[in-house]
This record gives C-alpha cells, structure tokens and sequence, in this order.
C-alpha cells in the first residue's frame, strides 16, 4: 500500500489505530481450542470485530514462530484474511548482511504478502536497503523503542545527539517518507517533539500504549503531521480485552475507544 492510499484510509476510518496480533494460545479464550487452528480462529473473529475500526493490523511472527510449522500456516491464513485495503505489518524485527536481508524482504514481501516489515537497522545501510527495493512496500525501523533497555544503546549520547537521532536521520537518508517509517515507542512521549522535528514528514510506528502505559494523547499531541504521520499500535489492550465467549465484541468496544479518541485529535 502506498502513503497516499494509506492517508487516505485513515482520512475517511478517523482512525490511525494499529491492533497487534500477538495472539498467545495460553492467553486465547479455552473454547478456541477445539478448532483445528485456535490461534487463526481467535485472529478471524478479532478481524471480524475490528476491521472498520483500525487502518493497520501488526503480526508480531514472535507468536507464531513459537508454534513452529502449525504457527507459520496459522499466521498465513491470519495474513491472506486481512482485507486488501488495511495495511499489514510483519514485526519481524529483521536485518543481516544485504543477500540475507534480500531473502527476508522476499519472505514477507512476496511469500507473505505483507506492506511492510519491521527492521532492525543495527547492521547498517546494506542490511536496511533490501527492504527498500520492492516497490509499494516498507521498511519500519526501530529509532527509539518503548522499552526500559532502549537506554542501553539508543539513548546514549554519540557528541552533541542522541545515537537514536543519528540512527534515525542516516536511515531516511537511505529511502524516503514513501517507504520508510520509525518506531517510536509511545513511552517515550518526551522525545517525541523532537524526532518529529528532525523527521516531520515520516511516518512513526508508535507501540506502548495499552499494556505498556503509554498516552495516545500525549503522542498524538506530539507526533501528528499534516500528513497524520501516526500508526499507534494496542495489541494486549485490545485483543485480550475480553476473556469469554464474547472476547470480538470486548476487543470492538476497546478499538472503539481508541477510534473515538483519535477521531478528536485528527480534526
Ligand atoms: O516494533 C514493535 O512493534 C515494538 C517496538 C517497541 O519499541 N515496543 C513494542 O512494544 N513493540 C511491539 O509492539 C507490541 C506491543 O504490545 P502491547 O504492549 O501488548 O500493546 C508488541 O508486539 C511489541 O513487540
């Protein structure tokens, strides 16, 4: 999906809602699990429920990778189901040498068909630019993570700046506002007017509200550009809104909150 299609969806949805499927098979409600593929029948009812309401769905493959072959075909059907015009993330976290990135690019670009991948950009530029060579696809990198340990690496200072600013800024260097984005974690909402300032046309991949604290208002205040330039994902806050036999419809109601909120800041 391009930039354009993709502004457009969140234009007329009011929405820049992302619902992660980090479907758990521990965490799935026990009357799933007689079904030949729980973890496909708990994602179809979900996507049932929530698609009018979100513009993205995000497969973290963590998941599914854990289920082995079952888990791979259990995030095939997951991915083939989603509609056509809703933009899918591959939270693969990936990045090697370049022949080997080409390689991860193909999997999900091609094999799976996913808009976009999450990318891990530790390994330079040559590692990064295979996923900028299929047109009409993404690569989402990770600048600054909504984790504790992104004061490890990122928030460490390199001279005057942050290594997450140096990382973020020599990335988009790399492609450009059309197929590159940025995970920016919706904890760090004090950064956040800053990394827009140096990259005010890109598009953020925002994770950490929900289960990991983080204030939809205060990134949204922060991070929208005349563009939107906002994906904020929920995934434990929606998808396990609910427990029972009527999970789909908690999970509708809590994307509905989250789309409602964000339908007051998009005016
Ligand atoms: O790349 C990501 O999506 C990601 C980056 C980050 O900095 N923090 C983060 O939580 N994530 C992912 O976003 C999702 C957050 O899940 P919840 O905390 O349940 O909403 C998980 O799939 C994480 O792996």
């Amino acid at each position: 999906m391009n930039r354009q299609d993709l502004v457009q969806l969140i234009r007329e949805r009011k929405s820049y809602l992302c619902i992660g499927l980090d479907t758990d098979i521990q965490k799935i409600p026990k009357h799933l699990l007689s079904h030949a593929d729980p973890i496909f029948a708990f994602n179809k009812a979900i996507i049932d429920a929530t698609k009018d309401l979100c513009v993205s769905y995000k497969i973290n493959t963590a998941f599914y990778e854990c289920q082995g072959i079952r888990g791979w075909e259990s995030l095939q059907r997951t991915v083939e189901y989603i509609p056509d015009d809703i933009f899918t993330i591959a939270d693969a976290k990936r990045g090697d040498i370049g022949n080997t990135s080409t390689y991860y690019a193909k999997t999900f670009f091609e094999t799976y068909g996913f808009d976009s991948v999450t990318v891990a950009p530790y390994m330079g530029r040559d590692s990064v630019e295979p996923f900028l060579a299929f047109p009409g696809k993404w690569a989402i990198v990770l600048g600054l993570t909504s984790n504790e340990g992104s004061k490890d690496f990122q928030q460490t200072k390199i001279g005057e700046r942050f290594l997450y600013e140096q990382v973020m800024q020599t990335t988009a260097s790399w492609g450009s506002a059309d197929n590159t984005m940025f995970v920016v974690g919706a904890t760090q909402s004090a950064a956040v007017a800053d990394i827009r300032k140096l990259l005010p046309d890109h598009f953020f991949l925002v994770p950490g509200v929900g289960a990991q604290g983080g204030s939809l208002k205060e990134i949204s205040e922060k991070g929208l550009n005349k563009d939107v330039g906002l994906l904020v994902n929920a995934s434990r806050a929606v998808i396990y809104a609910g427990n029972g036999e009527d999970f789909a419809d908690d999970a509708r109601k809590a994307a509905q909150a989250y789309q409602r909120e964000m339908s007051q800041y998009l005016v």
